[in-house]
This record gives C-alpha cells, structure tokens and sequence, in this order.
C-alpha cells in the first residue's frame, strides 16, 4: 500500500517566444521553444480525508491554498475522469520563484496530475494526462515532458526538440511578479499603438527561428546567444518589450546582467525573472555573484538545461497490516 509519492518538476525558460495576434478565444498563437531548466518544485502526495493544499519555501505566502491551485485543479479534473473522490494532501515543497515567468504553477499542476496519478492507479495514458495538462493551462502538458520542445498554438501542441549539449543559465528573480494576462495585453497595446493592429489577422503568424533551433541542436552557446539577442527588439522573446514596459527597472537587471560578462541577456517568458546565458558552469557562477551584488534584483540563481519532465522521487509504502 503506497502511503506518499514525491513528484519533481522543473521551472522553465522560453528560448524563443513568437507571438502572434490575438486570437477570438483570448489567447495568442505562439511558436514557443521551451527549455526545462534545473529549478524544482516538488509536490508530494499523501492520502487524506479532504483535498488539502500545503505549501513551503521562500514564496509560500504567494501560492493559493485554495482550489484556485493548479495542483488541486490537477487533482480534481482526474479524480474527476475517474470516479474517485480527490481526498488527498498536497504538499508543495517551492523553489521556482511565483508569478515569475518560469510555470511555477505549471510545474505544480504537473506534478500533482503524475503524483496523483501514480497514487490511484488510474491507468490513465499519457495521452489522457497531457489533455489534462492542456485544460490546465497552455504550459502545463511541456511542464510534464520537460526537457525541449516547440509549443505551438497556445503553447500545448508539442513537438520534442534535440538539444546537443548543456546550457548554463543565471536567473535573476525580481521582488513580486507579472500577470501573465496582463503581459499579453500589454504586448497587444503596444502593437496597437505602433499602428501594426494586434489580432490574428493583422500579426504574422509565429515561426521558429532555424537559427535558434540550429544551435540547440549543436549545442553551441555564442550561437544560441545570437539567436537570443536576434530580431527587430534585440530579443527572440516578443513579451520582453511589454513586461520592461509595465517594469522598467527590467531594464537594468538586463543591462546589469550583460555587463557582468553574460552572453545574452533576455526576459524569461511573461517576466519579471530575467535570464542570462553564460558560457559554462564558471560563468554562471560569475554572472550570479555580480548580478546578486548589482542591486537590481532579490537573488540570482544558476541552473542548466535541459532538465527531465515530472519524475517520482519517491514512493514511500506502509506495512502491511498483520
Ligand atoms: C507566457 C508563457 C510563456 O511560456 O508563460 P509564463 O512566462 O507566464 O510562465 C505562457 O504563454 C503562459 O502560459 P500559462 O501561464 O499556462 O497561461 P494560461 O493559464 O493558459 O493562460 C493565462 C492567460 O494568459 C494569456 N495567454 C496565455 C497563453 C497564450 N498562448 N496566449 C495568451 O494570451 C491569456 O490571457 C490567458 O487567459
Ligand atoms: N501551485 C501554484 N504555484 C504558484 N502559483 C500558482 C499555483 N497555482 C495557481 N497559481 C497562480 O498562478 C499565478 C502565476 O504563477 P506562476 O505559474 O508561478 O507564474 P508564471 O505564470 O509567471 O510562470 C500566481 O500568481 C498564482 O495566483
């Protein structure tokens, strides 16, 4: 009789995030490159009388208790599926900053659905979950296969990329975070505003760029800086433009980052975390020290990538009963 199962998730960076216009439902097509990067959460799930929502970790005062969480979410829509009545115990150990750009909620929906899942014994496929992981959210279904992927439509259709080598990143997370909502209707407002109009049928539709995908697969780190800093913004992420826009001071935590020696500087995602790529695992290191000293963000935090998808860390079984 299984008593908990640990399920690990890693946070994730947006190597390239093509925006397209908006779309009738709200959303936005996107050619999204996804990278797991080495930022965990953890979720552990124990049976339990009620669904119930624990959280630790520096962020723990951000994250809702309540059914609002992803990882209660997760475990109602497959209690759901199922017939079972979700009574379980949700604990969220949080290491990936909250509301910061890098699917920390994402991470725990994940997790909890494979937590759950491994609990129940449901028999669920994987393509049963990652359907799940889609009604969850547009992240969700890469924050359970981790690793690379393109995400198109709204980031849930995905595609596995090859990666040829490990890239070394610094994260600098800011204090209080950005509304992904809100990030997109700033970018909307902008392109309003320069006259390019902001629906599907004014904005070209998203592509990838070879560039980037090239040296991924090569593994090559100046030229995936290249392709980072590429295009008409200076960045292969479109929400970088409304996220310094809606927080200047991002400004500064780029420009502090590249003049600490990183080879490209660039928002992660929705924001406010900034990512830097660093040549290696030395350079991280060097870029986060200058970066934490700097003044322009909370804490700087060295990762790689890529990172493997929701894995069992754990699986603690009781005695058998005499
Ligand atoms: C921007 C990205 C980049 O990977 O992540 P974050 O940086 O926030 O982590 C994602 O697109 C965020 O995905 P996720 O956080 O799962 O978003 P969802 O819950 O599906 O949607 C929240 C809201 O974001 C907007 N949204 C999201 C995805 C998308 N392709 N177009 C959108 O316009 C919509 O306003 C939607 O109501
Ligand atoms: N388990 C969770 N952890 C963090 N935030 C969550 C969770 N479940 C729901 N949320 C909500 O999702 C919002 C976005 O959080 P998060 O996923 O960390 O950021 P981002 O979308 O920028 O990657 C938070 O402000 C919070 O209200």
């Amino acid at each position: 009789m299984i008593d908990s199962i640990a399920v690990r998730v890693p946070a994730k960076v947006n190597a390239q995030l093509a925006v397209g216009g908006r779309r009738p439902d709200g959303f936005h097509d996107l050619a999204n490159v996804f990278l797991a990067v080495g930022l965990y959460d953890e979720i552990t799930v124990t049976p339990a009388d009620e669904l119930r929502i624990t959280v630790e970790g520096p962020d723990a005062d951000q994250v809702p208790r309540d059914r609002t969480n992803l990882a209660a979410r997760a475990a109602e829509l497959l209690a759901a599926r199922h017939g079972i009545e979700p009574r379980v115990h949700l604990h969220i150990a949080k290491d990936i900053p909250v509301a910061g750009g890098m699917a920390g909620g994402s991470a725990d929906g994940a997790g909890a659905l494979l937590a759950c899942d491994a609990l129940w014994n449901t028999g669920a496929t994987r393509e049963e979950l990652l359907d799940i992981c889609a009604e969850l959210g547009s992240d969700v279904p890469f924050s359970l296969v981790g690793g690379a992927a393109l995400g198109r439509g709204r980031g849930e259709l995905l595609t596995p990329l090859t990666v040829g080598g490990t890239f070394h990143w610094v994260f600098a997370v800011a204090d209080g975070g950005l509304s992904t909502p809100a990030v997109y209707g700033e970018c909307d407002r902008l392109r309003a505003e320069r006259g390019a109009g902001d629906t599907i049928d004014d904005v070209p539709a998203p592509e990838p760029s070879a560039a980037l995908l090239d040296a991924l697969r090569a593994g090559d780190a100046t030229a995936l800086a290249a392709a980072l800093t590429a295009g008409p913004d200076g960045s292969s992420n479109d929400l970088q433009a409304a996220a310094v826009s809606l927080r200047p001071s991002l400004a500064d935590t780029l420009r502090a980052g590249t003049t600490a020696g990183a080879l490209a500087s660039l928002v992660s995602g929705s924001g406010p975390t900034c990512a830097f790529l660093a040549k290696d695992a030395a350079g991280a290191e060097q870029v986060a020290t200058a970066l934490a000293a700097s003044g322009t963000c909370r804490t700087a935090r060295v990762a790689a990538s890529p990172a493997a998808g929701a894995t069992v860390v754990r699986e603690d079984r009781r005695a058998p009963s005499a």
